[in-house]
């Protein structure tokens, strides 16, 4: 069992609250000044990734309650139930293991008197030799060709983490041997327009499902199933061009996919941290196994360095309690990924999954009602177009939202003054964030471009910055499958540690269930043109409008 403590019942808690009157008007520029070694003492260093929190709202004493507050809410111990495979999911009654999925030591982990490893070295193994067979051109197409083009068919986390990658590795994709599409959404334009691009002899779809029930998922590969036939294919060569990544065999035979084409995993891979597993296939197909492989090393590396190290040195751990200090105590209500990478334009989104799915709670692990507030909406852009689109609310607007500022020191595409020119835009953002600019500052400048006394009025307060707002710097040398498998790691890491600081559980989804219940009922019923009463005035009203504006 995981210690459960109510979160407001951690002694920690109430000093943090206390400490928060103290701190809640003290200004960073103040900190700053005071302390000149802020910056040594609020970085820290894993391989080669640099986190600086250094801007943030907080003094040592600060750090110290929120490390207390980790502790008392049981943080390693649970940390080490987690490794040790104990079932943590327990509202489905699973053990939480992706970080077996990556396990490259490859000590025994044990479920249910079972050690995981060998099921797990298995598939890897698998996954590589049909990677190998793709890649090199020995897997063929029904007409004797080579493939050209993979289509991911899934969705959630059967689909945002494969995007997520293979749009931040394609770097290591450079040698042109596959190009990747994926679709999800059921809306039939996903599928449409992406079978646009492919013929179907050099096409290898895999149909990405850990249910293989999920709606969307079932539908697209039926209609990428039928188009496939209709454009050639037959039903005995549905083998060489469907793979499925899947838990449930018996549903993947159902579909018609050769059970030698399919790529298994477990239950206690969550869907959202399932790209170390099968559902990985699409990486390895794109950047290659031995980079998959450095993917999953970057992952282990930080599931050691979560595990093993003190949490005042522990990059995820620092990371989480520097977000519950504005989610619990600032009443923050958001918090901004913001990756200085056009490779990584796809992070927020993933995380966005990973985050609000993990910690979207509002049960504690007893059931009860929490009395305090959980996870974080999660958002973001890539810099510098997030700039030039909503920082102004970041910078001047009503609501404090802290940012994490990712970035690597050297680009993957060095052309010109490009990566230096979008790394002073990385270091004055964070400057300005922190600092700000006084009324005297603005004052004296409009003064000095010549405005008279009334305009220098009445332009002042408009121009003026409060500064104050909190931001992360995590800067890395490049961005490598290696450092993004550590990077990944991370934030599971702090998603994980905030849930148990929170008293909630972090693996399970149900708040997405009903939609799909109420989905599966409204189907039917939008088969004919008879009016529905069946429902509420306004989803009845809808319904109605809908059928009436259909029919041409
Ligand atoms: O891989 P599947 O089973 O198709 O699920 C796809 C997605 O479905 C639901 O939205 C959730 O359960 C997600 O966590 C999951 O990633």
């Amino acid at each position: 069992m995981l210690i459960n403590r109510p979160f407001t019942s951690l002694p920690a808690y109430a000093q943090l609250q206390e400490h928060y009157d103290l701190m809640k008007d003290r200004h960073m520029r103040d900190l700053f000044t005071e302390d000149p070694s802020r910056f040594k003492t609020f970085t820290r260093q894993f391989d080669e990734i640099l986190l600086d929190f250094s801007k943030n709202r907080i003094t040592s004493q600060t750090l110290d309650l929120l490390l207390q507050l980790a502790d008392q809410a049981g943080l390693p111990d649970a940390i080490s139930r987690m490794f040790s495979g104990d079932k943590i999911n327990r509202t489905e009654d699973r053990a939480v293991l992706h970080i077996a999925l990556r396990n490259r030591s490859n000590t025994p982990i044990v479920v249910d008197g079972e050690d995981v490893m060998p099921g797990i070295n298995g598939v890897l193994n698998r996954m590589k030799t049909f990677t190998e067979r793709v890649r090199s051109g020995e897997w063929k197409g029904y007409t004797g060709e080579t493939i050209t083009d993979i289509v991911n068919i899934g969705i959630g986390g059967s689909d945002l983490g494969p995007v997520m990658v293979t749009e931040a590795l394609k770097p290591y994709a450079d040698d042109k041997k596959l190009r990747v599409h994926f679709v999800s959404n059921v809306d039939g334009v996903h599928i449409y327009e992406t079978l646009q691009r492919v013929k179907p002899e050099n096409t290898l779809f895999l149909i990405a499902s850990k249910t293989f029930t999920t709606q969307e998922t079932m539908t697209n590969a039926q209609s990428a199933r039928q188009w496939f036939l209709d454009n050639g294919g037959s039903e005995s060569d549905i083998a060489k061009h469907f793979a499925a990544l899947s838990t449930n065999q018996l549903a993947v035979e159902k579909f018609g996919i050769d059970p030698a084409n399919m790529f298994g995993f477990w239950d206690w891979v969550g869907g959202r941290y399932s790209l170390w597993s099968a559902i990985g296939l699409s990486i390895a197909l794109y950047i290659g196994f031995d980079n998959f492989e450095e993917l999953l090393a970057g992952g282990h590396a930080m599931d050691e360095h979560f595990r093993d190290t003190p949490t005042e040195q522990n990059l995820p751990v620092l990371l989480a309690l520097v977000g519950i200090w504005y989610n619990n105590f600032f009443g923050a209500q958001t918090e901004a990924i913001l990756p200085y990478d056009q490779y990584m334009h796809r992070f927020a989104a993933y995380f966005q999954q990973g985050d609000m799915e993990s910690n979207g709670k509002s049960v504690d692990r007893d059931g009860k009602p929490v009395s305090w507030q959980t996870g974080p909406i999660i958002w973001g852009e890539p810099g510098t177009n997030g700039q030039h689109a909503f920082y102004q609310l970041i910078h001047q607007g009503t609501k404090l939202i802290p940012c994490d500022f990712l970035a690597p020191a050297i680009s993957q595409r060095p052309i010109g003054e490009h990566h230096t020119i979008l790394m002073a835009n990385f270091f004055a953002q964070t400057e300005a964030l922190m600092n700000g600019k006084t009324a005297d500052e603005v004052a004296d400048e409009l003064r000095k471009s010549g405005k008279e006394v009334d305009e220098v009025t009445f332009l002042t307060p408009f121009k003026e910055f409060s500064g104050n707002r909190p931001t992360n710097s995590i800067l890395f040398k490049k961005l490598t499958p290696r450092t993004l498998g550590s990077l990944i790691a991370m934030y599971e890491h702090k998603i994980f540690t905030q849930g148990i600081i929170w008293d909630i559980f972090s693996f399970d989804q149900w708040g997405v269930e009903l939609g799909k219940q109420l989905a599966s009922r409204i189907l039917p019923e939008l088969k004919d043109d008879a009016p529905v009463q069946s429902h509420d005035a306004s989803t009845n009203g809808l319904i109605n409008a809908f059928k009436a504006l259909r029919k041409d």
